[in-house]
């Protein structure tokens, strides 16, 4: 049986009082569902968070991370620097890396080797633009960010990896795939994986979708047999939204 999975992506929103604020709500919601809960906020956050939390099921993960072990990289974090104050997941790939700090396939498939080298989990983040999608493009698009990263992995190091399909056009824009387009998609995603590593892997590894989930259309989207759960972002900034699209399952 799967694992579902809802991980709150916090993106660049909360300083230090906001984060323990918001850390503070997120304790006082009842979880009712099965789902690992999970939120990422910003790195200066990340060891408060820790620390409020050690008690806790919210697990704390990054939002990203350097594929070097350590040394000359002004500005960036290692998978090391992340696991000295607990963190054991980071998110890699997401499609605003991937626009605004050029991560390519090339560099990601690094950064996974890197995080698996340091047995941390990673949620793999891809999808496709909306261009893509007009151009009934999608599915090879998607194929092949996720065979360019991973592909060369052997099967065993997919206990460690979450998939997270976004299609870009649906990322805060309030725009959603409906469930039919996510139930395809992952269909498709799960196939991929099939094909390469056989049904064990494949039936094995979670596949989360992100793209404007909120409480209104969380269950509808998270009742598709292959959407194991959700990549959340704006509505991860709001405890009760956030816990209401937890026990969407
Ligand atoms: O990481 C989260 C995704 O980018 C989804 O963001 P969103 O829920 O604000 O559309």
């Amino acid at each position: 049986m799967r694992k579902h999975i809802v991980a709150g992506n916090w993106k660049m929103n909360n300083d230090l009082p906001q984060s323990e604020l918001l850390i503070t709500d997120l304790l006082k919601q009842n979880q009712t569902s099965d789902a690992e809960v999970m939120i990422a906020p910003t790195f200066t956050n990340l060891w408060q968070a820790f620390e409020s939390l050690r008690q806790e099921s919210i697990e704390v993960i990054a939002q990203n991370m350097h594929f070097a072990e350590n040394g000359a990289y002004t500005g960036e974090i290692s998978a090391s620097m992340l696991k000295s104050i607990g963190v054991k997941t980071v998110i890699l790939g997401h499609s605003e890396r991937r626009a605004y700090f050029n991560e390519t396939d090339e560099s990601l498939a690094k950064k996974v080797d890197a995080a698996l080298a340091n047995d941390m989990r990673t949620i793999f983040c891809f999808g496709e633009e909306l261009q893509d999608r007009k151009s009934e493009n999608h599915e090879a698009v998607v194929e092949s960010q996720i065979k360019n990263a991973l592909f060369h992995l052997e099967a065993d190091a997919f206990k460690n990896i979450v998939l997270a399909y976004e299609p870009v056009w649906a990322i805060g824009t309030g725009e959603t795939a409906s469930p039919e387009q996510a139930q395809d998609m992952h269909a498709f995603i799960r196939k991929t994986l099939a094909d390469k590593y056989g049904n064990d892997v494949a039936d094995s590894v979670s596949i989360l979708y992100g793209g404007s989930v909120k409480p209104g259309n969380a269950k509808e989207i998270f009742g598709k047999p292959d959407v194991d759960g959700g990549l959340i972002g704006g509505a991860a900034l709001n405890a009760e939204d956030f816990y209401a699209i937890v026990n969407a399952f």
